[in-house]
């Protein structure tokens, strides 16, 4: 049976001509029930959007036993009868072979795929893909790519797909890179992107058109979008570029303009919601393996020594977790998510004492987010912010290195040695490795299909292994962290023996997570404390 009902079908497709109110675009959500066609707006002051959101439009198709699309806008939404054109791909040798290539527009993912026989069919996004009609004709097209934020291994590979995708599915030529992040924009040139330019990019590490951090002025940007003719918009970045895409959507819809804007997820530390995995996060997690490795010959080559690793991951934990449990050769891992303790019975010093007395040598993995209330409570605290308005973190490596080695010269008879290893950018500025790099081309020509067939405001992404187009507000209003009840952590401390640090206090707190984490391996759900209950 289809997810969507023939009812629901035609609801979905009154819902681009009619179902959006433009005499009020502050604080509504357009609600279809496909069982009896009623309209309703929702309001959007739900304590989990956050305020810059306050002008998107929700997009929301009910049905049948409890199924909800949380769709995404489409061009139509505000600017009726737009003409469409048959989809170049179907004259596309390559591509007419494959039997059923086009999507039905009616195709949805299920957002979580563990259900009990009872439980409502729960929320649902609209399938990635290409349609069998498209808004835009082939030569009307200018698009634009953009990169912002932190590097990411893979971000060179979106960047060459795209204009690949474009030229070659879509006969598109004119694509515009925008150098230096959002600012770029409004202070720099643009430079010519061509399948030519772009064909090595991918062996590279880092963005071929630069990056940046802060310097989003909407008005300057969609001024400079509108100046240059430009109707497609590529966006590459992490939660803050996202959030900041979702401006110029609600921008370029005030302004009516025929603009799709696209967003491509892009975050090493894995901390966007919704999605399965973020690209270059298994680069990254591959390359930790050499610092790991590095950490543990020393550790095994002198008496009673520590290697000590920092990882990246400013409040998720993924990349520490994932090359401790990749490595076997840890010991301990400490993350962002998983408060912990030095002194006293089960503390982090109780336990180095004891594996050194075991072993003669040990690793530990920290996540450089972790224990930042600590370092809070011994240092004075900076409260100093990046141009983006991240807090800047203080460097957990060094001052934990220094409290093991007061700890043992201090306290106890025990000489040690640390080695302490911060890869730091090493993990993020290398090229992608080859699984990134189909994920990176699949993400891509999502992003393609979505903007030709007149979606916009979305980000593309794989949701339980399928790509969808998510509304921003669902990627931007949390973040993706490890539960630490979770079976993946329990794996994890299992495989180090390390302790969990957690009073029944931190386990109550643990529970109350609104959110479980998205799905990174096949069966990373949360246990049944966490089921979450907006499904
Ligand atoms: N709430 C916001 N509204 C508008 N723009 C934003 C917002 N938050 C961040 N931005 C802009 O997005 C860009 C990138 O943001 P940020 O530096 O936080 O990185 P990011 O995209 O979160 O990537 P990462 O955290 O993975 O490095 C910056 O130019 C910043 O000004
Ligand atoms: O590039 P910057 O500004 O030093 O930022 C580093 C941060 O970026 C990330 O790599 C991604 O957000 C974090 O892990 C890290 O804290
Ligand atoms: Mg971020």
């Amino acid at each position: 049976m289809d997810l969507i009902n023939s009812k629901s079908s035609i609801l979905g497709s009154k819902l681009r001509g009619c179902g959006v109110d433009r005499s009020n675009s502050n604080s509504k959500a357009v609600v279809l029930d496909s069982r009896n066609g009623f309209v309703k707006f929702l309001s959007n002051s739900s304590p989990s959007v956050m305020e810059n959101k306050g002008n998107s439009q929700l997009k929301i198709v009910t049905g049948d036993a409890g199924f909800v699309l949380e769709d995404v806008p489409h061009l139509t939404d505000y600017i009726p009868d737009l003409p469409t054109y048959p989809n170049p791909l179907q004259d596309n040798p390559a591509y007419s072979v494959v039997k059923q290539y086009f999507v039905n527009d009616d195709d949805t993912v299920a957002h979580k795929i563990v259900v009990h026989k009872n439980s409502p069919r729960g929320t649902h996004f609209r399938r990635a893909g290409p349609r069998q009609k498209v808004y835009f004709e082939s030569d009307e097209v200018r698009a634009c790519i953009v990169t912002c934020g932190g590097l990411c291994p893979g971000i060179n590979t979106v960047i060459r797909e795209i204009v690949c995708g474009l030229h070659h599915m879509y006969g598109v030529t004119r694509v515009l890179g925008i150098e230096g992040g959002y600012r770029g924009f409004y202070s720099r040139n643009t430079i010519t992107l061509t399948p030519k330019v772009v064909n090595d990019i991918h062996k590279r590490g880092g963005t071929t058109l630069g990056t940046s951090r802060g310097g989003h002025n909407t008005k300057k940007i969609v001024d400079s979008i509108q100046d240059r003719g430009i109707n497609q918009v590529y966006i590459i970045g992490g939660d803050g570029t996202q959030q900041g895409a979702a401006v110029i959507f609600e921008e370029i819809r005030r302004r009516g303009l025929k603009v799709a804007v696209g967003g491509i997820p892009k975050t090493v530390d894995n901390d966007i919601p919704v999605i399965d995995k973020s690209f270059g996060f298994d680069t990254a997690v591959e390359e930790a393996q050499r610092a790991i490795n590095a950490a543990h010959v020393e550790a095994t080559s002198c008496d009673n020594c520590i290697g000590l690793v920092k990882l990246m991951g400013r409040y998720s934990g993924f990349i520490a977790m994932y090359a401790t449990l990749a490595s076997r050769d840890v010991d301990c891992c400490l993350i962002p998510e998983s408060p912990f303790y030095l002194e006293g019975a089960g503390g982090l010093f109780e336990y180095i004492e004891k594996r050194l007395k075991e072993n003669g040598h040990m690793v530990i993995v920290i996540a450089e987010g972790a224990g930042q209330e600590l370092l809070c409570e011994s240092l004075r605290s900076t409260d100093q912010k990046d141009a983006s308005g991240n807090k800047l973190l203080q460097d957990v490596g060094l001052w934990i290195s220094q409290r093991i080695k007061d700890y043992f010269s201090k306290q106890t008879k025990m000489a040690i040695n640390l080695k302490y290893i911060d890869p730091t950018y090493m993990i993020r500025a290398v090229p992608s490795i080859a699984s990134d790099n189909v994920y990176c081309t699949l993400l891509a020509q999502s992003a393609v299909h979505g903007a030709m067939a007149g979606y916009t405001g979305f980000t593309v992404g794989p949701v339980n292994g399928r790509h969808a187009y998510i509304p921003f507000n669902r990627i931007t209003e949390t973040q993706n962290r490890v539960v630490i009840t979770d079976r993946m952590w329990a794996r994890l401390l299992s495989s180090t023996n390390q302790p969990s640090f957690l009073s029944s206090k931190d386990v109550i707190e643990a529970n109350k997570e609104e959110e479980p984490p998205t799905q990174l391996l096949d069966d990373n759900y949360p246990d049944k404390k966490l089921i979450n209950t907006d499904t």
